[in-house]
């Protein structure tokens, strides 16, 4: 077991093609670490220069302190699990299991111990005579996780693994993972675009945009103090309510309405207001900063509505504020007052996107 550092990584595969700009980050033992951003942000050209598979421009990759970054990749003691399953279409899943470590000259009792080991671990011990072509998506994801676990890597690294199954069987398999990987001490990597795969299985969460890392941070914290509009507007579903606003004196203007710059040292002429829906509350008669408008949209979530208010304006183009709210009021078309709490708003700088309240753009973590 050992840690896992990136320092300053870089990849350039043509001048205009830079997938990854100067990217640290340590993960340590037991730690589950998610590399979460939009198609084409550079994800997995990180994890292919973990795993050796892509070699770095600059920069370097160090294991237990050793620098790796030019080792090959059947020396790097690491096993990773791709979205396409990557079987053995004619080997049963005992084979698949077994085929690794086989090549690795690992003595036959010792594979069969180890194979059952996870067979059990991960539920496949009725799947063992069976072929991938015999098995449904999430079987198949299951004997491809197995692989990886059956060789006692020293780091897991697995690629958007569960972006070929259904929206059920995802939720399924994704429970599954968190427990294996909770009693596994290696180092994990996991890439994904999908935050809710982030949010759940993560350790901490290492959020890319165009190569760059935007915030490293546990994902509590990602979500309740995104480092700029990039994360904000990234994380959360239904998206964080992002404003654009005029400032004057102390207050931000939204519409008709004044909204107090808390802790803002230095007021700009213009400020982004973040807001989440779930945040958006049905204004009682003690709140102070409440904002009045006109509900035009109601979307049906289930628990919630999702409530689409235009904000009363006599001076400028009326802004839209999302509120998330209980099912048991019915709103169409109605005037409504919605309490703004100042604790969940959050300021950013409208020229670099970046939170103004004392929060750096990456956050360093041990
Ligand atoms: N071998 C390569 N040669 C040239 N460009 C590449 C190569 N591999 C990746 N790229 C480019 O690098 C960028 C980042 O690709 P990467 O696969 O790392 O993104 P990603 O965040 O994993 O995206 P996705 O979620 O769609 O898989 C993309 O613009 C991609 O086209």
């Amino acid at each position: 077991m050992a840690r896992l550092e990136l320092k300053n990584l870089n990849k350039t595969f043509s001048p205009k093609v830079i997938p990854v700009k100067d990217v640290s980050l340590t993960v340590e033992d037991g730690e589950f670490l998610t590399l979460l951003g939009p198609s084409g942000c550079g994800k997995s050209t990180v994890l292919r220069m973990i795993a050796g598979l892509e070699e770095p421009t600059r920069g370097q990759i160090r294991l237990g302190g050793e620098d790796i970054t030019f080792r090959r990749p059947g020396d790097r003691n690491m096993a990773m699990v791709f979205q396409s399953y990557a079987l053995y279409p004619h080997m049963t899943v005992s084979e698949n299991l077994a085929s690794g470590l086989k090549l690795k000259n690992i003595p036959r009792a010792e594979i069969k111990q180890r194979v059952a080991e996870v067979a059990q671990l991960l539920g496949l011990e009725e799947l063992l005579n069976r072929k991938p072509g015999q098995m449904s998506g999430g079987q198949r994801q299951r004997v491809a996780v197995g692989r990886a676990l059956v060789r006692q890597a020293q780091v897991f690294l697995l690629d958007e693994p569960l972006s070929n199954l259904d929206a059920l069987l995802r939720e399924r398999v994704r429970a599954d993972l968190k427990q294996i990987f909770a009693t596994q001490k290696a180092p994990v990597v996991y890439v994904t675009h999908d935050q809710t795969e982030a949010m759940t299985l993560s350790s901490k969460v290492a959020v890319l945009n165009n190569g760059y890392v935007q915030q490293l941070a546990p994902p509590d914290r990602i979500y309740s103090h995104p480092a700029n509009l990039f994360v904000a507007g990234f994380v959360g579903s239904p998206q964080m309510n992002l404003l654009t606003l005029p400032c004057r004196g102390r207050y931000a203007l939204l519409g008709d309405f004044q909204i107090p710059l808390l802790d803002i040292p230095t007021v700009p002429p213009q400020i982004v207001l973040g807001i989440r829906p779930e945040n958006v509350r049905i204004a009682q008669p003690e709140d102070e900063h409440i904002i009045q408008g006109r509900v035009f949209l109601v979307e049906h979530l289930g628990m919630h509505n999702l409530v689409s208010v235009r904000v009363n304006s006599s001076h400028s183009e009326p802004q839209t504020v999302r509120a998330l709210l209980p099912t048991d009021q019915v709103w169409s078309n109605e005037e409504i007052t919605l309490a703004l709490p100042p604790q969940s708003i959050h300021w950013f700088d409208v020229e670099s996107g970046d939170s103004l309240v004392g929060r750096q753009r990456v956050e360093t973590m041990s």
